[in-house]
């Protein structure tokens, strides 16, 4: 529509009057805010004024307390006034530059009147007039918008559906409150603008989709009725945007009962947490709590062992070559992350209620105070009906008592008279004021020297017996190590075959003897890690996030079966969306080709790769959504990286054209880094600012930065680096994972680097990074992952 439409004025002056309004108000919030902000300031200065203290007598002492106490309170009060006003006048400035994006003119059916619904990222009621000027994109009505194109629709509310017509749906790109472009919009929402959209640069933050949010991407955002909510997706179809404005619209819709601290999203690394953390502020909204499962695991296990990362595994299977133990590791990786394994834990946690239960020697000074086979004797003497994790409860009760009865009789050896007389000044003191909380009858204390050496002598002993105190609260007499490794030991094997409905693949041993020697190295690989973790619970009770309410996990083909029966267990009262892409799933653990989980479990026709799931929750609590259509990058890039998919996927480009990508080979790796360095210097040239050159592994990933460096400004990013910056980026492509850039070239695509059919996910996924242009380097002979392809698909890029 242009600006001669008639249409153009109207909503030109209406556009006007509601930047007045909402001026009007911010000016209004604004003298408010200041208000509060002068009140609170006050109150904190006069705090001490406002409040009598009086000591003299328990009366005064509570009267003193309360008034402590209210005046706190009105602090806290005004305090939250004054936040409130500050974040509406934020909402209000976010609205005064762009006060919507949509519009659609609906009738209810059996009543005359059509209305206008304005569509933004807050609603926008104004007293006066006593009219919605703007709807937020979550309300209810606001479906129709995503939902619908003009003609019969629906929508529901929490009374009921409401039924009628769409008569006009309109688009809207208004920028610092001034009319840009504006459109009518058929089915979906307009492709001019999802054009200019996707058109632009990527930026070193994600963008929130809000304005454009297709209809397959809104029924995901608004599913609540699923425990469980897969989103299977194409590479670029939306995942992770879809996923933000799901915790936005949670967020609105359950406002009284769900906040931004009962939602987690669980993401792959800290560059893609710092990538994203920028969509829910810009829709007003607080970000939900973040992390990584390595951040968990190393939470729980990082003071004991070295915990391996998934990236260093990564590393591990990327270069391992022919290395004879890499294939036991790969057998081991498959089958530590497979439902067979959980039966297997299970199974040995029932076990061990009736034997071979491992402890710790409690000792004290060099001696056993209470040894492994008394602690076995008591443990196997509690009734066996109780479960494992409440017999290690009362197992602690009794620990910590007999303590106390062994503390009693150490205070009469030599040592403590030795350490008695040792005490400095400073401890006596400490020994005195103890002793003084303790004993209220001040004339008994040191009533005489024998007195004063009992209680010295106790002091000493509690002292002493402090650390083993904390060893029993925090279950450390149990040997969850020893217990780990049992597992993997030649008289657990009888055991662990005759756990129903497992079989041990047929490398078993030499699996056994791999995690032994790790083991024993004090090394926990990251295969190991969740398992032994879920020994650790299975044992002492499960440790659990009971105010959490809803996770979302990103890049969710990366977790294995393991995986999610553990967060399972972690997050019991908790719904969860998982998004991923099983074109994707580049780890070993969950390649849904290998053949673990359908070989031991008989499943078969999980094409879609989450049958696991599914069985851990339950068909009825779960939904799968899949989302075809990509959006990321250019039709020619999609139609290129869909052919290397061996099922020929169904992935549809969006309607955005670009250039085919291009192939490049070069004699040797002097001509390629001077080939690359020719290319970034043309792609910046053009205006092209945000680049990676993507590599297979670390190592190689700092050889092309030791070599590119001087010659052009480039940043090697490392599993270390939390967060980027916009320009040239060199980094392995399994870092790359969720990111997206302007430009993708691949440092080496030779037949030498990607030939494993394992390896074909990581180059797919590398080669789906890139929006606009994708340029592949190569030496030697190309992968068959692009020769075999249709050569229509790609040109080559004959010199620079
Ligand atoms: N409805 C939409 N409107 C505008 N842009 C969109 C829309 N959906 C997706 N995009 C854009 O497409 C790109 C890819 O989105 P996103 O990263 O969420 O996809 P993904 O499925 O998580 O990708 P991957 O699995 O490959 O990491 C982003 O630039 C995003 O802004």
């Amino acid at each position: 529509m242009t600006m001669h439409d008639p249409a153009w004025n109207e909503e030109e002056q209406r556009l006007r009057r509601v930047a007045l309004l909402i001026k009007t108000r911010v000016n209004e919030v604004g003298q408010l805010a200041e208000q509060r902000l002068e009140t609170a300031i006050d109150t904190n200065r006069d705090f001490w004024a406002d409040i009598t203290v009086n000591m003299n007598n328990p009366d005064e002492i509570m009267e003193t307390y309360t008034s402590i106490n209210q005046q706190s309170m009105v602090m806290v009060n005004q305090e939250r006034d004054l936040l409130h006003a500050e974040d509406t006048l934020k909402q209000l400035l976010r609205l005064h530059d762009t006060p919507y994006f949509g519009r659609i003119d609906f009738t209810e059916s059996g009543y005359p009147d059509t209305e206008s619904i304005y569509i933004g990222t807050s609603s926008f009621f104004d007293d006066a007039t006593q009219q919605y000027w703007i709807y937020d994109w979550r309300a209810p009505i606001s479906n129709l918008f995503y939902d619908y194109p003009p003609g019969p629709a629906s929508y529901k509310t929490p009374t009921g559906q409401i039924d009628g017509t769409v008569e006009l749906k309109r688009q809207y790109v208004i920028r610092q409150g001034e009319m840009k472009a504006m459109f009518d919009t058929g089915i979906t929402i307009g492709d001019e603008i999802l054009q200019t959209m996707l058109g632009q640069s990527a930026d070193d933050r994600m963008k929130s989709i809000v304005a454009t949010i297709q209809k397959e991407q809104n029924q995901i955002i608004r599913d609540d009725r699923h425990q469980v909510l897969i989103v299977q997706g194409a590479a670029g179809s939306g995942k992770t945007s879809v996923a933000l404005q799901r915790v936005a619209y949670l967020m609105y819709k359950h406002r009284n009962t769900l906040n931004a601290d009962n939602m987690v999203l669980f993401s792959p690394n800290d560059l893609f947490n710092s990538y994203i953390s920028t969509v829910l502020p810009e829709l007003g909204e607080t970000n939900m709590q973040q992390t990584t499962y390595q951040q968990y695991l190393q939470f729980r296990l990082g003071s004991r062992y070295n915990v391996e990362d998934q990236y260093t595994q990564m590393e591990y299977r990327l270069t391992a070559g022919n290395d004879p133990s890499y294939f036991i590791r790969q057998s081991s990786i498959r089958f530590k992350s497979s439902h067979a394994f959980i039966r297997i834990m299970d199974g040995y946690a029932h076990h061990l209620e009736q034997a071979n239960m491992i402890f710790k020697d409690l000792r004290f000074r060099g001696k056993v105070l209470i040894s492994q086979q008394q602690l076995s004797d008591f443990f196997y003497h509690i009734d066996p009906s109780i479960k494992l994790s409440n017999r290690v409860q009362l197992m602690k009760d009794w620990l910590l008592k007999e303590l106390k009865t062994l503390a009693k009789a150490e205070r009469t050896e030599p040592w403590v008279k030795e350490a008695m007389e040792l005490l400095d000044k400073d401890e006596y003191q400490k020994a005195f004021s103890t002793m003084e909380e303790r004993n209220t009858d001040q004339e008994q204390l040191f009533y005489d020297a024998k007195q004063e050496a009992f209680l010295l002598s106790r002091y000493v002993v509690n002292q002493n017996f402090q650390p083993l105190r904390h060893k029993i609260k925090k279950l450390k007499f149990i040997n969850i190590h020893a217990l780990y490794k049992q597992l993997f030991q030649e008289h657990s094997r009888c055991l662990l075959e005759s756990i129903e409905a497992t079989a041990l693949p047929e490398d078993w041993d030499a699996i056994c003897l791999q995690t032994l020697t790790q083991l024993d190295n004090q090394q926990l690989a990251f295969e190991d890690a969740t398992p032994l973790l879920y020994l650790n619970e299975l044992i002492e009770g499960f440790q659990s996030y009971n105010t959490v309410r809803h996770v979302i996990i990103d890049e969710a083909q990366d977790y294995s079966a393991f995986q999610f029966t553990f967060m399972k267990r972690l997050f019991p009262r908790s719904k969860m969306t998982l998004l991923g892409d099983m074109n994707q799933a580049i780890y070993t653990s969950t390649d849904s080709s290998g053949p673990v989980e359908q070989n031991n479990q008989g499943t078969t026709g999980n094409q879609h790769g989450y049958n696991h799931v599914i069985e851990l929750f339950g068909a009825g609590q779960t939904n799968i959504i899949r989302l075809i259509r990509s959006y990321r990058s250019t039709r020619e890039i999609v139609e290129f990286t869909k052919a290397m998919l061996p099922n020929g996927e169904a992935i549809e480009p969006f309607n955005r054209n670009g250039e085919k990508p291009l192939v490049h080979r070069a004699d040797d790796l002097n001509s390629l880094t001077a080939s690359v360095i020719a290319d970034l210097n043309a792609l910046q040239a053009e205006g092209i600012q945000s680049i990676a050159i993507l590599t297979k592994t670390a190592e190689e990933s700092f050889l092309a930065y030791e070599r590119l460096y001087p010659s052009i400004p480039v940043s090697l990013i490392t599993k270390n680096d939390h967060s980027f910056e916009k320009g040239i980026l060199i980094m392995p492509a399994y870092l790359a994972k969720g990111l997206e850039f302007d430009a993708v070239l691949l440092w080496d695509a030779s037949h030498n680097q990607y030939d494993q059919e394992s390896e074909r996910k990581l180059f797919y996924t590398a080669c789906t990074r890139a929006m606009h242009r994708l340029h592949i380097f190569y030496t030697g002979e190309l992968t068959r992952f692009i020769s075999s392809l249709d050569t229509h698909t790609y040109k080559h890029l004959k010199s620079y």
